[in-house]
């Protein structure tokens, strides 16, 4: 028999806690999460608002602003122990590896760049192709996620677009990366559901042609039901229930996960 060789995950989180400052408590925000994404799969994060989701993807990144801090934990990004890196290495392996669709698309393109520089600058660190060449790469890439007059948009500023727009932008970032992992965190929020629909094919193909390994951060367990592999339920900081998806839809085993597909049904 041929010998399958065991994929490794491409993040592998153990036992992270993240605690925020508040003027006289400690705020508990994640308490032991651990997880795992598989290469070339979609590995979903799904949970009520505020039970920790996003805290979670920061700390991953070690991109927590102040007063989060990350109090205990290890993350394994590319083989590597990240949060033990110094942050050059760690900001060569995000920039690198690590794609990223943010809930908020405002904070996390740099409005200081235009939107044609940002995807050409992504584009030249990760292919060998001349600026001319990138150029035109990036024009497909913003079509590609169905972005109208690209031209125009390539010469824009984050803050000129909309919330949608910016984050079709960010997809496109991702695409041009071909990062190993991408984390994205509630991507298709603030799309309408033509584009939703279109923006998750795109998710789709770069875990099916680069073997991406997603995580996905979302509320929404029907859009879960539609494209995970493996699920993981967050409730107020913590994992409750964890497994693929047919044996979480199928046998769920926490009350709260029953309650939460039930909710679905329901509609
Ligand atoms: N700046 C902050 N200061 C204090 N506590 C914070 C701060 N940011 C987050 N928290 C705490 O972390 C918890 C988790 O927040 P987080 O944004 O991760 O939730 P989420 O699961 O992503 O929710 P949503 O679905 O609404 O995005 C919050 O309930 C809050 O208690
Ligand atoms: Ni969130």
């Amino acid at each position: 028999m041929n010998q399958i060789k065991a994929d490794r995950p491409v993040l592998e989180v153990n036992q992270l806690k993240v605690d925020f400052a508040c003027k006289d408590h400690l705020v508990h925000a994640v308490k032991g999460v651990s997880l795992k994404v598989m290469p070339g799969k979609i590995t979903a994060l799904v949970g009520e608002s505020g039970s920790g989701k996003s805290v979670t993807a920061m700390a991953i990144m070690n991109l927590l602003d102040p007063p989060g801090v990350i109090a205990e934990g290890q993350v394994i990004l590319s083989g590597q122990d990240f949060l033990q890196l110094s942050p050059r290495q760690q900001r060569k392996i995000l920039g690198k590896q690590v794609g990223v669709v943010f809930q908020d698309p405002f904070e996390s393109l740099n409005p200081r760049i235009k939107i044609g520089s940002l995807l050409i600058e992504t584009i030249c660190t990760n292919q060998k192709v001349s600026k001319k060449q990138a150029e035109e790469i990036a024009v497909d890439l913003l079509i590609k996620v169905k972005l109208r007059h690209v031209r125009k948009v390539m010469k824009e500023y984050s803050h000129q677009l909309s919330g949608g727009m910016c984050q079709r932008v960010m997809i496109a970032m991702a695409m041009a990366q071909k990062p190993a992992l991408l984390i994205a965190d509630e991507p298709t929020t603030a799309l309408d559901v033509m584009v939703q629909g279109r923006i998750l094919e795109e998710i789709l193909q770069l875990k099916e042609n680069h073997n991406t390994g997603i995580l996905f951060i979302t509320h929404d367990l029907g859009v879960v039901a539609e494209v995970a592999d493996d699920v993981y339920i967050m409730r107020q900081g913590k994992i409750i229930e964890e497994g693929d998806v047919f044996q979480v839809f199928d046998q769920p085993r926490h009350p709260y996960t029953k309650e939460l597909i039930q909710s679905i049904l329901a509609v």
